[in-house]
């Protein structure tokens, strides 16, 4: 009796405390632009799959309904909304905390990212021009190629817009990162750095293991 009256107390005062055994997450808006392509399906499969985001905003030119019915049936918090065209990207984006592009043309065999740039590009610029209005503060996670100018290209427009903070934009090189170390682990389990492509990646030999005399094998 004393012991379920002590646990009702303290359970009282948790509640008014505000305190509870499973804390509140806080409210997270994500949005994916391109959410219909070959990265945004399995990332927003990703983002419907973590605790943290609790608004799920799907963004596409076309086919983004169907995506966001599919993954709005997995049961986790986030809501799930599907947007598509221009007319609905205002929307998609009002109130964002994090803004994740992944939108616009892929290479084919035999191309290099520079040859995206010309279309990409301008993807990218009315995508961060709507992001300038619609989620100023948001941060903004540039996964369209080539990385290494899109990237530019959304300070540009975000400068240009007086939103420009450079703590809030990030290009998403850890596919290079991840590639340069494989490779390179083929060959010598050395650190490597580097950029956007196969040509400005520098494995670290300096770091090549003591135990191993020559850089020759
Ligand atoms: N940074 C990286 O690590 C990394 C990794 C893989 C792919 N990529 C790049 O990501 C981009 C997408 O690759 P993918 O394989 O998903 O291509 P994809 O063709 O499968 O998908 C691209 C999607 O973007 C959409 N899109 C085009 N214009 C748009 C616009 N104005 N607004 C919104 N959506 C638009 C298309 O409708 C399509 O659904 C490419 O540029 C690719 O090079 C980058
Ligand atoms: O190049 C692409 O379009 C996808 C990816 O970034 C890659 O390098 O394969």
């Amino acid at each position: 009796m004393r012991m379920s009256l002590l646990r009702s107390a303290s359970q009282h005062l948790r509640r008014r405390r505000g305190y509870s055994s499973t804390p509140a997450q806080p409210e997270r808006k994500v949005a994916i632009l391109g959410a219909a392509g070959g990265i945004g399906q399995p990332l927003a499969l990703l983002m419907k799959l973590n605790p943290l985001v609790s608004s799920l905003s799907l963004y596409d030119i076309a086919a983004t309904p169907g995506v966001a019915a599919d993954v709005s049936h997995i049961n986790t918090r986030a809501l799930v909304k599907g947007f598509v065209g221009d007319d609905q990207l205002g929307e998609a984006l009002e109130g964002a905390d994090l803004v994740i592009i992944p939108a616009g043309v892929p290479r084919k065999p035999g191309m290099t990212r520079d040859d995206l740039f010309k279309i990409n590009a301008g993807i990218v610029k009315g995508l961060c021009t709507a992001i300038a209005t619609h989620c100023p503060n948001a941060l903004v996670n540039m996964i369209s190629n080539p990385v290494n100018s899109t990237v530019p290209i959304a300070a540009e427009v975000f400068k240009k817009a007086g939103t420009y903070d450079e703590k809030k934009l990030f290009g998403v090189t850890t596919l290079d990162v991840v590639r340069a170390k494989t490779f390179y682990a083929g060959k010598a389990n050395v650190p490597v750095t580097g950029g956007e492509c196969s040509c400005c990646w520098w494995p670290c030999w300096n770091h090549y293991p003591a135990t191993v005399s020559s850089y020759s094998r």
